[in-house]
């Protein structure tokens, strides 16, 4: 929570450790139990020699977390979108994705050779029209959303989205990065949407998580595929065992403790409600401020103010929208919350 930068130790509003889980003792003494007894990184392809026991482990927890019938560990969130995306899809398919879902999740549909029609973010009756307009003609359909948006912290409509694909017999895929153990009880967006069927739950265990990876939560068939055809799995070194050992201490701890769970997004809200900002929906706050310029200006002088927040510029937002992005974890201090919604009254002109 607290970053020393250019010499100034700083209260870190730009992390996304929601749970503070990188340096809890239990996650720290699992990662270092999990060196000792497998070593500190797994040697090869889990398709070679890779496949420590605690990979099967922490896929049996995923998918009994997310409720599918199984999962699939990947070295990274980015190598599981990179990997899924090309491995469900060919020439003959369609990929819909929404206009702000994740770099990764576009960079998966570049990697497949079906045809990405963008759809409106969040806009359901947009997607709607074009598959209605051109389902009939592909083989498969692929609907690719964040469950929390990473630069806009609001949700997918995923039950919305989960009947559109139901009706037009397309698959759903939401990426949980930001959902997992901070919304739904900890289980994450799908859980926090009412559980509406979405077949395809990817996430990361790089943010709640604390450490490093990234899985895929679906039927055991879609799992048998992965494990066998996405390339970023066979191609690629399996996850060290010390983010194995790391992650499954952090879900016993997400599974256990839902007062903990819920603070990022209560921390969320206090900040939102103390200027007046629409109620948040996940731990991430943008406040847009617009020119890039003006973006990096607030935030050297929150800085100045004691805070780091980093500005977020295009091209990873659109153009007009460089913003502030505050990401809550469960250890902010309210004190620290109320002084930082202070420091942006004086410094944003909102
Ligand atoms: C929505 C989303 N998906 C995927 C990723 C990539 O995950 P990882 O950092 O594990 O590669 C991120 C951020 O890093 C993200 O914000």
């Amino acid at each position: 929570m607290h970053i020393l930068r250019g010499g100034r130790r700083l209260i870190s509003f730009s992390c996304n450790d929601y749970l503070n889980l990188t340096h809890h003792p239990a996650v720290k003494s699992a990662a270092i139990a999990a060196i000792n007894l497998y070593g500190a990184g797994s040697g090869a392809s889990r398709l070679v020699t890779g496949n420590h026991p605690l990979l099967v482990e922490l896929e049996e927890r995923l998918a009994r977390i997310k409720g599918t019938q199984a999962a699939c560990v990947f070295g990274s969130g980015y190598l599981a979108n990179t990997g899924i995306v090309p491995t469900l899809t060919g020439a003959k398919d369609l990929i819909l994705i929404d206009e702000l879902a994740h770099a990764c999740l576009f960079a998966g549909t570049q990697l497949s050779p079906a045809k990405t029609m963008v759809f409106r973010h969040n806009d359901v009756a947009h997607a709607e029209a074009i598959l209605a307009a051109s389902r009939a003609q592909y083989r498969h359909a692929l609907l690719l959303t964040d469950g929390v948006f990473s630069m806009d912290g609001d949700r997918a409509p995923l039950a919305t989205l989960s009947a559109l694909c139901a009706a037009h017999d397309a698959w759903l895929m939401s990426d949980d990065a930001h959902g997992l153990g901070v919304i739904g009880g900890g289980r994450g967006s799908v859980a926090a949407a009412g559980d509406p069927p979405v077949p395809l739950q990817m996430g990361t265990l790089s943010k709640a998580i604390g450490g490093y990876g990234g899985y895929l939560c679906a039927s055991a068939a879609v799992i048998d595929l992965m494990k066998t055809r996405a390339r970023t799995v066979i191609y690629s070194t399996g996850l060290p065992p010390a983010s194995a050992g790391a992650a499954l201490a952090a879900l016993e701890i997400i599974e256990n403790e839902p007062e903990l769970t819920a603070k990022p997004l209560a921390k969320a809200r206090a900040f939102c409600a103390a200027l007046g900002l629409p109620e948040a929906q996940s731990p991430i706050v943008p406040v847009i401020v617009g020119a890039p310029e003006a973006a990096l200006d607030a935030s050297r002088q929150l800085a100045d103010t004691g805070f780091l927040v980093t500005a977020i510029r295009p091209p990873t937002v659109p153009a007009g929208t460089a913003r502030l992005r505050f990401a809550f974890t469960a250890g902010h201090a309210d004190e620290d919350v109320a002084r930082v919604a202070q420091a942006v009254r004086d410094i944003v002109k909102l």
